[in-house]
């Protein structure tokens, strides 16, 4: 086992993954990078960071464990951060320490080099992060994390480029895995995407002076951006003042991006690929209500992530849409809670049943995924224990079977319930009268692929659910991990 990976949640299911923003071109950058951050607050809630540039300053750093909100919305702080260019990132820890345990692995990281000072934000994970890092060590590099992104930093170190940019390719170009990177150097805002383009990453325009890089869409309108466009896989860009300059450091692949962003990363008010996150949720609910009816007096969200497939499910079947749970918009995400009592209370704590609408009635719950099945299971019994006649799962996702080496925080593959048992073990496991998912070839016909799955050509990385890796997590495989056989 490697040392650096391994922390005391480790059993913990899925989780989201970490947001990275940045500006340039703004008056107070930081602060446009706070309410940014602010926006991703969903993809991390373990830290977050900012480091800004000023020319009478230089760069400036603030890194903090818990909310955006309590921490880079205070003058003491912000006022350290001062200048025209910024970037920020939330952590969701995918390697490295885990929760608020060491602000070292907070990013963004920052490298002092001859040419000048570089920052980076990184969303993804690089699965060659161990070899990597062996190999730096043995060369003398002086790791001050144990995070996998700050592997990028001595890259560039390594490198005999002249330029920071052309610095931060030689790096990528070392890297496996999938990375969404935002950096800054101190005139220039660079963002550049992995070959896969498995993390999203979008270029938004602030008037008609500044620029904006995001992981979401929802964060540029937080800002009052425009969106531009999206960063492609594969690509670079270098801006400067008003220039933005494209290029293509990879060997071109096919683009897999991360399908579970539509299902529940992405915030439903994203737009990706073109396409609202919440009408694909929403569509998901359709085919799932097509390929999986039941008789059933009321259609019932598992908030907040179920809830545009729910709609859908509604919708297509004609039963009733009822709020059957309430959640509780002030309790804290689950995952923070250490042991496996606390977190089975937190589902308690967060989520509370409509007694007066539930009462009697044969309910369908639709939630968006089921990992290690704590949350459907204590789900099921608040609602047979508030007088449903019958309950009935639907899950806006295919069985999650193989964990995800590219910047989700999974259980261990034994961890996940769909990698040990059949749908109907698992429906009699939870203890409901039915339970279903939606085939692959529905959530691929909801992201709008309308064929379904070309298995010879997948459009998204959908390994969780298939085992099919677009990138073979060669530290994993040295760890003993065992990849899908050939069918
Ligand atoms: O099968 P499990 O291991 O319980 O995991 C699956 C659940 O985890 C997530 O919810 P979570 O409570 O983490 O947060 P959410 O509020 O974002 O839905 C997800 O939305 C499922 O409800
Ligand atoms: N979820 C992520 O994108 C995490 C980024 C990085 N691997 C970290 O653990 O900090
Ligand atoms: S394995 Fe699953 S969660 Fe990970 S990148 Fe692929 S589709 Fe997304
Ligand atoms: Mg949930």
């Amino acid at each position: 086992m490697a040392p650096f990976y391994s922390h005391p949640f480790d059993d913990d299911k899925l989780k989201e993954e970490c947001g990275i923003f940045g500006v340039t071109g703004v008056v107070d950058a930081s602060n446009f990078v706070a309410l940014g951050l602010h926006a991703l607050q969903h993809r991390g809630q373990e830290a977050g960071g900012i480091v800004s540039y000023h020319p009478d300053h230089g760069f400036n750093s603030a890194r903090r464990f818990g909310y955006v909100r309590d921490n880079f919305t205070k003058a003491d702080v912000m006022d350290t951060l001062p200048g025209q260019l910024a970037i920020g990132h939330v952590r969701y820890s995918t390697a490295g320490s885990k929760g608020a345990t060491a602000i070292r692995d907070v990013q963004p990281f920052f490298g002092e080099f001859s040419m000048g000072g570089c920052a980076i934000a990184h969303n993804g994970n690089i699965t060659n992060a161990i070899a990597l890092r062996r190999e730096l060590i043995e060369r003398g590099s002086i790791f001050q994390s144990s995070s996998d992104s700050e592997c990028i930093i001595h890259l560039m170190a390594r490198s005999i480029q002249k330029s920071l940019a052309e610095r931060i390719k030689d790096a990528l170009r070392r890297v496996e895995g999938a990375f969404s990177v935002v950096a800054m150097t101190r005139t220039k805002l660079i963002g550049v995407r992995d070959p896969l383009g498995v993390r999203p990453l979008v270029l938004g325009r602030i008037s008609d002076h500044g620029w904006a890089l995001s992981s979401e869409t929802c964060a540029l309108d937080i800002i009052g951006a425009d969106f531009v466009r999206e960063i492609e896989p594969g690509e670079m860009v270098v801006i400067e003042g008003n220039k933005v300059e494209s290029t293509r450091p990879f060997t071109p692949a096919k683009s897999r991006f991360c399908i579970f962003e539509n299902v529940y990363f992405s915030r439903p008010d994203s737009i990706i690929g073109g396409r609202s996150v919440y009408e694909t949720r929403r569509q998901i609910g359709v085919e799932l209500a097509r390929e999986a009816p039941v008789d059933a007096d009321l259609v019932c969200p598992v908030p907040d992530s179920g809830t545009p497939a729910a709609i859908g499910y509604a919708h297509e079947s004609g039963i009733p849409f009822g709020m059957g749970i309430i959640r509780n918009q002030y309790m804290g995400r689950t995952f923070i809670e250490p042991t496996d009592h606390i977190r089975n209370m937190g589902v308690r704590l967060k989520l509370n049943v409509n007694r007066a609408l539930i009462k009697g009635k044969r309910v369908i719950l639709v939630d968006d995924s089921v990992v290690r099945g704590t949350t459907s299971r204590k789900i099921k019994d608040m609602i047979l224990e508030a007088g449903a006649a019958e309950v009935h799962f639907r899950i806006a996702s295919p069985p999650t079977a193989w964990p995800c080496f590219y910047g989700v925080d999974t259980p261990e593959r034994s961890k996940l319930l769909a990698a040990t048992m059949s749908e109907d073990e698992m429906r009699d496991w939870i203890g409901v009268d039915s339970l279903k998912f939606v085939s692959l070839d529905g959530l691929y016909r909801a992201a709008g692929e309308a064929a379904g799955r070309d298995a010879a050509s997948p459009r998204f990385c959908d390994a969780c659910f298939s085992g099919d890796y677009p990138v073979a997590p060669s530290d994993k495989i040295e760890e003993g991990f065992e990849m899908k056989a050939a069918e």
